[in-house]
């Protein structure tokens, strides 16, 4: 596997492959590797013949009081594991490669979808992570790109973007890998204390909870968030929200809707935690 840091170089490499008839799969992140990145990373090798993983801690989409300086930045251990994992290339690129003209005049911007949920906790963030991953597709321009559904609102806004803008990508949804209790894995679960770590669980608990709800009838969503964001509360969770939205528009959901998704964002101590369960009703069930 080669480790590459300039646009250049990745771009030089990419045309080499493609004048020999490959297919390039992309996998972006933010480093810290864990094996929730090598499922997205097994995903992107079935449908490819080269796959390309981007370690970029992007600047723009972190809020003035968020952790960009703490993100945990580890790039050996995480070039270790694409080797074994079979990965061609790493492009690890320095901020002033990306953004080479220092604050950027021009952004992509998804508007709906991308003020829900974490839009409204984290303004500025979904525009951050659109241009950003639109940069990365300029350079890579894979053929295919994988992204998680831990972070569903992401791969929804990201989904929105290259239908609308026609970038020729095919985006592919990887399931949430989780650790055998059921907590989502996550970069930030490192700084969780031993303690918060037994409590962490409970959030994917209380998504079950409101899945199992759903299906047994409840219609009440604003009621059933609230009383789960108060049983989190009681848990010691800072919950930023819990919603039942439809899972295309992500729109707080109505007793009409089919596809639904519960998604949650809370504080543990340190870390803000996400994860989400999708459900889907029989239109008998309404
Ligand atoms: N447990 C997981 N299962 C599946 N995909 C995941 C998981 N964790 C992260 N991903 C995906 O990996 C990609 C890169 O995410 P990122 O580098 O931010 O990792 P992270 O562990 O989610 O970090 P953070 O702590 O910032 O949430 C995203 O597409 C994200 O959805
Ligand atoms: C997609 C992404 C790599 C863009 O910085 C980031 O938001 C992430 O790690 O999910
Ligand atoms: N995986 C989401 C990236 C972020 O929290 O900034």
């Amino acid at each position: 596997m080669e480790l590459l840091h300039t646009v250049a170089e990745v771009r030089e490499r990419v045309r080499q492959w493609r004048q020999a008839g490959k297919r390039v799969g992309f996998v972006p992140t933010m480093g810290n590797l864990h094996e929730g990145h090598l499922s997205l990373v097994r995903e992107a090798r079935r449908h490819s013949d080269e796959v390309v993983v981007s370690i970029f801690v992007n600047p723009t989409q972190f809020g003035p009081n968020e952790d960009f300086d703490a993100y945990p930045r580890t790039l050996d251990a995480d070039c270790a594991q694409l080797r074994d994992a079979g990965v061609a290339m790493a492009f690890a690129p320095p901020v002033e490669e990306i953004y080479p003209l220092g604050t950027n005049q021009t952004w992509v911007d998804v508007d709906a979808l991308g003020d829900y949920l974490c839009g409204a906790d984290r303004p500025g963030h979904f525009r951050g992570v659109t241009t950003v991953v639109s940069k990365l597709f300029n350079i890579v321009q894979p053929d295919l790109a994988v992204f998680g559904e831990k972070d569903f609102q992401q791969l929804a806004v990201i989904r929105r973007m290259v239908a609308e803008l026609l970038m020729p990508v095919r985006v592919i949804g990887a399931a949430t890998d989780r650790e055998p209790d059921g907590l989502a894995r996550s970069s930030r679960n490192g700084f969780l204390t031993a303690e918060e770590r037994t409590r962490a669980p409970l959030l994917q608990q209380h998504l079950q909870e409101a899945r199992r709800a759903i299906e047994a009838g409840e219609r009440d969503y604003r009621a059933l968030e609230q009383r789960l964001a108060a049983s989190l509360a009681g848990h010691g969770f800072d919950v930023d929200y819990v919603t039942v939205a439809n899972a295309d528009s992500l729109v707080p959901a109505g007793p009409g809707d089919r596809s639904l998704v519960v998604a949650a964002a809370a504080r543990l101590g340190r870390p803000r935690l996400i994860d989400n369960v999708t459900v889907k009703l029989a239109e008998t069930a309404l």
